[in-house]
């Protein structure tokens, strides 16, 4: 099995490192393109990818083809890609917003995944959501997703309802944690503590936090009870954020994120 990863950025280039870090694929069977010279100058150096810096070369040949470009960029490639296709071929788009049918057409391509994933693939502690077309066989799909895995852990979708969904909760869902991690940060710097003291303390209740809530079966709600004394200091800012409508808020974002994936499919 070839793989090509197109776009070596955050995404692609977290692909790429999951993928080779895996058993999965053997030495010289993981392929990066990239358009940008110091991008092509700089994987060149890493030994454990075969580095393009053209589709010729590296796309007839490969069998699965990861797509990792921003989407404002993916109609210009579809179309120097679109000669040099095949029909056995899969590619799987990470691009938000980007529908299927639109891969389906503009690249005259049959079988397509359509995969939502998150930055913490990075550390191997990824969520990623996708969906496939009709073509994509059982087999394939499993191929697929053992590739995704290779940077955590991901949930199959029936409809690209959910991967636009699921682009408001888990594909843009970590900058939620880092707003909120940044306004922690500057209350405690507010508060006089140092830059150093206030990142212990914010990043260690994060962590914290988040190590009970996986350690357990009790819900977030369930949790703040336990730390919530009655008439306590965490009853004062719960009920101030209740106040201000903050859990309300935060599903707006988390909407607002999931119209926009919308949005960006029809403007293709
Ligand atoms: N960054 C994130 O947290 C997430 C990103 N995504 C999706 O992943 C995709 C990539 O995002 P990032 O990695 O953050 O972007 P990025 O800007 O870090 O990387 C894009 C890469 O594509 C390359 N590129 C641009 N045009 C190209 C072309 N025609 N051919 C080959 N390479 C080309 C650029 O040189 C760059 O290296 C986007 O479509 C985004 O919607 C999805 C979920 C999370
Ligand atoms: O902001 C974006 O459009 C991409 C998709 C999800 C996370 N980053």
């Amino acid at each position: 099995m070839k793989v090509l990863v197109i776009g070596a950025g955050n995404m692609g280039l977290t692909y790429s490192e999951g993928m080779s870090n895996s058993t999965l694929l053997g030495k010289h069977n993981l392929k990066i393109y990239d358009t940008d010279p110091k991008k092509i100058k700089t994987l060149n150096k890493q030994p454990q990818f075969d580095v393009y810096d053209n589709l010729e070369d590296s796309l007839p040949k490969s069998d699965i083809i990861f797509i990792a470009v921003k989407p404002f960029h993916s109609e210009d490639l579809f179309s120097k890609m679109k000669p040099l296709i095949n029909d056995q071929q899969i590619f799987v788009s990470l691009m938000a917003g980007v529908t299927i049918d639109t891969i389906k057409d503009q690249l005259n391509a049959k079988k397509v995944v359509r995969a939502m994933p998150n930055l913490p693939a990075k550390v191997g502690k990824g969520v990623t959501s996708y969906t496939e077309s009709e073509a994509v066989s059982k087999i394939e799909l499993i191929m697929v997703r053992n590739l995704l895995d290779t940077t955590g852990t991901s949930i199959h979708v029936n409809t690209e309802k959910f991967i636009d969904a699921s682009t408001g909760i888990s594909g843009s869902g970590p900058a939620y944690v880092f707003y909120f991690m940044q306004s922690m940060l500057e209350a405690a710097l507010k508060m006089g503590f140092s830059d150093y003291d206030s990142k212990v303390l914010v990043s260690n209740t994060f962590e914290g936090a988040i190590e009970l809530f996986n350690q357990s079966n009790l819900s977030p709600e369930g949790w703040i009870d336990r730390v919530a004394s009655k008439g306590g200091t965490t009853q004062a800012a719960i009920d101030s954020m209740e106040d201000n409508n903050v859990k309300q808020l935060i599903q707006d974002a988390a909407y607002a994120a999931f119209d926009r994936a919308v949005e960006l499919g029809k403007d293709k």
